[in-house]
């Protein structure tokens, strides 16, 4: 069998073009530009290309894109004192502060400081217990593209079995969310699960989000079942002679393509869709925050 390639970097540019439209018909017909502010603190190198593709892309869609870089020697008051400020700004809609943040700092501070309706992370408690609960939730950017890529893969995902390997904050626990409101049956695994190979076989849908190059075997995966590989990493690759690294996800790709009837490459995959779906964050952030309906734009 061989898989077929769920191209995430052509659905971003559908979802783009869709923001870009709403972009369009929030400045026309209410005289508002959406404004996102991105936070960034010290350097990640591993963060860069990602920096880069969000501001390229914040601007191409039409909106206001403020971008803020910070020392790595900066304060823990310094950034939240930053966030305070972008909360006040009525041309900010939304706020994204880059993790990871430098040791000397409180995450979870920063993020609760973040207005609930201004984080288009959705990682503010607010969102996480709105999306635990059924709410209107702001919804955290990577677990929505994965979302949005299984559905127009597989249509109805109702009575599915799904893994999520992973159960960080940021991409498994709100992937295990999103997939049980799709009806399926979810199981989270982690560094702890017995027998993760026979816990991947039994599922129609793979959602890797582990952070470790090519864990997931391709022999784990059943027949037919939809591969969804979340991680970005960067390798080695002597094979290439020139002295450059190349991306891998959390699945080994060669292998599980030859089992998988669909599968997301690394890169083009969802890092793609990451980025659009902040972008579709804000929009949303948006229309909130001045009392319209979103679904009415278009
Ligand atoms: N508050 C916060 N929110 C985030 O969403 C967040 C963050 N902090 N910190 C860093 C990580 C990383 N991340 C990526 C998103 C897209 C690509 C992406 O588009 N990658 C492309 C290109 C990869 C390449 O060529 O290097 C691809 O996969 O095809 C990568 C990485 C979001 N993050």
């Amino acid at each position: 069998m061989s898989a077929k390639i769920i191209d995430g970097k052509a659905f971003s540019q559908t979802v783009r073009d869709a923001v870009a439209r709403d972009v369009t018909t929030l400045k026309d017909k209410h005289g508002i530009t959406p404004g996102l502010a991105v936070v960034i603190v010290g350097e990640d190198p591993a963060s860069q290309v990602y920096v880069r593709n969000k501001v390229k892309q914040t601007a191409e869609s039409g909106m206001n894109g403020f971008h803020f870089e910070m020392p790595a020697t900066a304060s823990e008051e310094d950034v939240l004192n930053k966030v305070r400020e972008l909360n006040a700004d009525d041309r900010v809609n939304g706020i994204l502060v880059q993790l990871p943040l430098p040791k000397h700092m409180d995450e979870a501070k920063v993020i609760e400081t973040i207005a609930p309706e201004k984080d288009v992370d959705g990682f503010h408690v607010i969102n996480t217990g709105l999306l635990a609960t059924g709410g209107n939730a702001m919804v955290p950017c990577t677990p929505l593209g994965c979302i949005m890529m299984l559905k127009d893969t597989l249509g109805d995902l109702s009575g599915m079995k799904a893994i999520v390997v992973g159960r960080s904050n940021i991409v498994g626990k709100p992937m295990a969310q999103l997939l049980l409101d799709e009806n399926c049956t979810v199981t989270i695994a982690h560094s702890r699960t017995k027998d993760l190979a026979a816990e991947v076989k039994a599922a129609d849908i793979v959602v890797a989000a582990v952070g470790r190059p090519e864990m997931i075997k391709g022999d784990w995966i059943k027949d037919g079942a939809t591969v969804i590989d979340v991680g970005i990493n960067r390798i080695p690759a002597p094979e290439r002679g020139d002295g450059k690294s190349r991306l891998v996800g959390d699945v080994d790709y060669e292998g599980a393509a030859q089992h998988a009837g669909a599968i997301t490459p690394v890169p083009g995959g969802v890092g793609p869709m990451t980025i659009a779906c902040l972008l579709r964050n804000t929009v949303t952030a948006t229309c909130r925050q001045n009392g319209i309906d979103c679904d009415t734009l278009q």
